[in-house]
């Protein structure tokens, strides 16, 4: 195949993709966003977390968050847990890298703060253990999740909320990951601060 027409094919693989996704998803990122909302106007906040290109959503989140998305309006409260090399470091150094996560989350979260836990696979052990970590801090966990959900998806409680993109490629799940970070944040910013229209 000539790159071209591989470009073409990646292109209308993740358009497909998110077709597939969108009927099925919906409902769960409507619910994922009133738990935000509801989180947020209690004055809790937002702890994200992941792996490679999902500590990238993390942050991606955190910071639409913190700064802004797509209006002027108030800084909300995230914190992405894949940012402190010092402390991932040493966490992962001392104890194991699956804690690096959860040993943040031990000392920040809160009782009603949310962790959005990010996984394509479902089965990141940090991430796992991040979970265990927030229900044990009574937090509420939303998870970003794809294939079969792995074993984060037998973890969830039934006030959390599983996001789980049907599909099995790391990267097409990503891309939708994405987009469904896009869409918690127009959300959030419509529930919190009104419709601009
Ligand atoms: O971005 C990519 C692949 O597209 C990679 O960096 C990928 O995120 C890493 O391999 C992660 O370690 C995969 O972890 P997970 O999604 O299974 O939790
Ligand atoms: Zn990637």
């Amino acid at each position: 195949m000539d790159m071209q027409s591989r470009i073409r094919q990646l292109f209308l693989d993740s358009i497909e993709t998110k077709r597939q996704a969108t009927e099925v998803l919906i409902p769960h990122i409507e619910m994922a966003s009133q738990v935000m909302v509801n989180a947020l106007l209690s004055e809790c906040k937002i702890l994200a977390c992941g792996n490679g290109g999902s500590a990238g959503d993390a942050q991606h989140f955190s910071s639409e968050l913190l700064n802004r998305f797509e209006r002027e309006r108030p800084s909300l409260p995230a914190v992405a847990l894949t940012t402190d090399s010092s402390t991932i470091t040493s966490i992962a150094n001392d104890y194991s890298y699956n804690e690096v996560f959860s040993k943040q989350i031990r000392a920040l979260g809160q009782p009603g703060d949310v962790l959005l836990a990010i996984s394509t696979s479902g089965n990141s052990g940090n991430v796992i253990q991040a979970i265990q970590a927030a229900h044990d801090r009574e937090m509420t966990v939303v998870a970003l999740t794809g294939r079969d959900g792995g074993n984060m998806a037998s973890l969830l409680l039934p006030e959390d909320v599983e996001i789980r993109v049907p599909a099995r490629s790391t990267a097409r799940i990503q891309e939708v990951h994405l987009l469904v970070i896009h869409c918690l944040c127009d959300l959030i910013d419509r529930q919190l601060f009104g419709s601009e229209e």
